[in-house]
């Protein structure tokens, strides 16, 4: 193995490489700084009052003047800040308390359990939050960290079903498989391989929440329903001014302005945080996951061969394992498709098609990355291209379609706004030119009833029309290459049929070119102009489909070709042994 990967920042210098999460962050800090500094800023008590200032203007000491009762507004603002984000903090408290642990027992248990519990969140999300804390209020009384408390529980799914999401899919992951084959206890499986991926989640989540709580919060005590007997909030300070609007609308900026930057940053912060997290974006070090040296530029005689669409050249793909060290999987492979040209990577399992696919679109798993060669599509390099150039690419320029068409499908959206959310954001389209677009590919992917199809949710489709809808989102943007790894592998032969002849057809009308990655050579055979064999991470032999099928160089191609079954003689039927005898 070459070369040592670069090290990789901690969170903390993500952010601070971040400028939207730097900034959010900041606001945040400087917020609750000021507000835990309160007795140390503020110029007098929260509740300290003389009539005589009522309503008096900024001065040297107190910069937001006083409010129709005669207290500093600054101070007001600072000790209110302490129980408007206490508050939040005790509503997001409880929602991660109750939340958390039943997403991860519904998701990694499921049975009984998940029944329940997701038909209790679902009661819980429909009821309407205002109503409810209100109705509470009436009933437990006025206390505000009560009101909290029922807020908390109110938007405790949406922690739950964030969990428990994450949890259903990590569940069936090989490697949790894996824990469990060796012995290892749920406790420890759930701790070691689940938490850590919904992790980052929750702390996105928990940044959603804590603005949604700080908003209803204030919404409750803006009406006047907030309780905090007297103590200065927010929400409260709102109230007062708007009562004084006409004499003082000046009043009513500061606690706006206080509510608005909070709730602000936290979803600003939300929106850097998936970046920040999984190690993207910033100024520096934004492809260290996938690129961890600098691409080795091609030799000039080299390029001059290279296709004009997809060039792969000495790509080598290295993860690095838990002890640190690195371990290759893929070792200098050279690739080219070309406008209009079908090209299948074949090997048998575990050979590397995958992982060089995947270097292709940029999509390395986390610990992945091309440690050297070259990938120019379009002429372009994307060896140690930023993520945000290189998610142009995917789309316009290159497509993908998956192996599990079902497992790709969000079964919480319907077919129809899964298609249309990824068009309006690539190609700028309004919503009902979107949704005209989605039925256009529906119609084009063959779909009988596409409006039908539009509406449905996954769970009401066919795997066979389920992977049709991947092609039609794959060729939303008009791709000119197109990655499909087995589109068929999942699907019944009739059905692999209908897929194989959908890829030619639209193959052809649109000169694609395709990278088809299958250790099906049956379908190399049908659709394929040339072939590359991989074995163990190398490319062993390539050619054309008809060199490669009839008359195979390496002893590793003709050990896969005469692994095909077809002209194995069938088994005799089945005979009871008294009869055999
Ligand atoms: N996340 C990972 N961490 C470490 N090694 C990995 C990871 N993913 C894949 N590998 C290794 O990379 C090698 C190539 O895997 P790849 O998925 O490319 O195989 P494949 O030829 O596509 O097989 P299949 O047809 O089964 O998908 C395998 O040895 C595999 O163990």
């Amino acid at each position: 193995m070459s070369g040592t990967p670069a090290p990789r920042r901690g969170v903390p210098g993500r952010l601070l490489c971040h400028p939207l999460g730097l900034a959010s962050a900041l606001v945040l800090g400087l917020i609750v700084l000021a507000v835990l500094l309160a007795p140390v800023l503020a110029a007098q008590g929260p509740g300290a009052s003389e009539l005589r200032d009522s309503f008096r203007g900024p001065s040297g000491g107190h910069p937001f003047g006083f409010d129709s009762a005669g207290r500093d507004v600054l101070s007001r603002l600072l000790y209110g800040g302490r129980t408007t984000l206490g508050g939040a903090v005790l509503s997001v408290a409880v929602a991660l308390l109750l939340g958390v642990p039943a997403g991860l027992a519904a998701g990694y248990y499921g049975r009984w359990f998940d029944g329940v519990a997701s038909w209790v969140s679902d009661l819980i999300m429909a009821l309407p939050a205002m109503v409810v804390l209100l109705a509470s209020r009436a009933v437990l009384g006025s206390t505000a960290w009560v009101l909290m408390v029922v807020l908390g529980f109110l938007v405790a799914p949406a922690f739950f079903r964030l969990v428990r999401g994450i949890v259903v899919q990590v569940r069936g992951e090989l490697y949790v498989d894996a824990a469990r084959v060796s012995g290892l206890r749920d406790a420890r499986i759930i701790s070691r391989h689940v938490l850590i991926v919904v992790r980052g989640p929750i702390i996105i989540q928990t940044a959603l929440v804590a603005g949604v709580a700080i908003g209803l919060q204030a919404g409750l005590e803006f009406l006047g329903f907030g309780g905090h007997d007297g103590a200065p909030t927010w929400g409260a300070m709102l109230n007062e001014a708007f009562q004084n609007i006409q004499r003082a609308p000046l009043l009513l900026l500061w606690p706006g302005l206080a509510l608005g930057l909070t709730s602000g940053a936290l979803v600003l912060l939300a929106a850097a945080l998936p970046d920040v997290l999984e190690g993207r974006g910033g100024s520096t070090g934004r492809a260290v996951r996938r690129t961890a040296e600098a691409p080795v530029a091609p030799e000039p005689a080299a390029r001059d061969e290279r296709a004009a669409l997809l060039s792969v050249r000495g790509l080598a793909v290295a993860y690095t394992l838990p002890d640190g060290s690195d371990r290759e999987v893929v070792h200098g492979v050279d690739l080219d498709v070309r406008p209009g040209e079908v090209v299948g990577l074949v090997g048998e399992s575990g050979s590397g098609k995958t992982q060089t696919a995947f270097s292709v679109l940029g999509l390395l798993p986390e610990g992945g990355r091309v440690s050297r060669g070259s990938v120019l599509i379009e002429g372009q390099e994307v060896v140690g291209l930023p993520e945000r150039r290189h998610r142009a690419l995917r789309g316009d320029v290159v497509a993908y379609v998956p192996q599990e068409p079902m497992s790709n499908l969000d079964p919480a959206f319907t077919i129809g706004a899964q298609l249309v959310e990824p068009i309006r954001c690539k190609l700028g389209l309004s919503r009902k030119e979107a949704a005209a677009r989605a039925l256009e590919l529906l119609r084009m992917v063959e779909i009988a009833d596409p409006e039908r199809a539009f509406r449905s949710y996954p769970h009401q489709i066919s795997g066979g029309m389920a992977q049709r809808v991947l092609i039609a989102g794959a060729m939303s943007c008009e791709p000119r290459l197109l990655i499909a790894d087995e589109p068929t592998t999942a699907l019944d032969v009739r059905v692999q049929a209908e897929i194989l002849e959908l890829l030619r057809r639209l193959q052809r009308e649109r000169d694609l070119g395709v990278l088809l990655v299958t250790h099906n050579l049956g379908v190399v055979a049908d659709l394929c102009d040339r072939v590359a064999v991989m074995r163990e991470g190398r490319i062993v032999e390539s050619g054309t489909a008809e060199q490669v099928l009839h008359a195979p160089a390496d002893p590793y191609t003709r050990g896969l070709l005469d692994a095909v079954l077809d002209h194995v003689p069938a088994r005799p039927a089945w005979r009871p042994r008294k009869a055999n005898a």
